[in-house]
């Protein structure tokens, strides 16, 4: 059996690529019309923090909203990369949460400004461990299961995506180079919604991951 081959995605540090709207009820639970294609945005790597540290909600937040989702860690890199071959340059895997500044992402659609502040803030990407290729038998059939103080809010699969993971690779691809190290945030299944300091929220991915972050204000810290 050969080797299992690990991306230190962490230490690579190159961007995360957010999808949006990739899952028609998150779409629809948000008043967002359904894509015909996808919407992506960018997060800084400065925003990763892993099990162990706490999500610092930013001040003057009003709502700030948990996402999980599932993060595809790219291994080959490639430009205007084939539909086909997309799958081949996926190095392996992270549970992820894109939590996003409800206030700051309303205010910037309002004014067709970025999303970068809202989605980009410290402690706003937490991830897993990687998660070896083989570890996943089916990435178009990954359960994603987020509770708030172990109450259950969101309860998805990747099955319910409307773009399929080596299409999305394919899209962004063609509109940007796909590096080594390179995270993909795939989208949130519905279910989202606001989390406040003292919350703790406890994620899952399949049967294979379980972490959980507690939530704290800027002022706390
Ligand atoms: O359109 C909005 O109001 C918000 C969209 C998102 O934040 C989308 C995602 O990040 C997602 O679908 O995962
Ligand atoms: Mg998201």
């Amino acid at each position: 059996m050969s080797a299992r081959k690990a991306v230190n995605f962490r230490q690579v540090g190159r961007k995360i690529v957010g999808a949006a709207r990739t899952y028609k009820e998150h779409a629809v639970e948000l008043n967002n019309p359904i894509p015909s294609e996808p919407l992506i945005f960018l997060k800084p790597t400065s925003s990763y923090i892993e099990q162990g540290q706490s999500i610092i909600i930013p001040k003057d937040t009003l709502e700030l909203h948990h996402e999980v989702e599932l993060g595809v860690v790219i291994d080959k890199p490639g430009k205007n990369i084939p539909e086909a071959s997309a799958a081949g340059h996926i190095g392996g895997y992270v549970l992820a949460l894109d939590m996003t500044n409800r206030t700051e992402q309303s205010k910037a659609k309002k004014a067709g400004h970025s999303w970068c502040i809202a989605k980009g803030f410290d402690t706003a990407c937490p991830v897993s461990r990687f998660i070896y290729k083989d570890e996943i038998k089916d990435f178009q059939n990954v359960s994603l299961k987020l509770k708030v103080n172990g109450i259950l809010k969101q309860d998805g699969n990747t099955k319910d995506m409307i773009f399929s993971i080596p299409f999305l690779i394919s899209w962004i691809s063609c509109r940007m180079s796909l590096e080594h190290g390179d995270l993909i945030l795939t989208g949130t299944p519905p279910g989202v919604g606001p989390v406040s300091a003292g919350d703790t929220i406890e994620c899952s991915l399949n049967d294979l991951i379980c972490m959980s972050f507690d939530v704290k204000s800027e002022n706390m810290v």
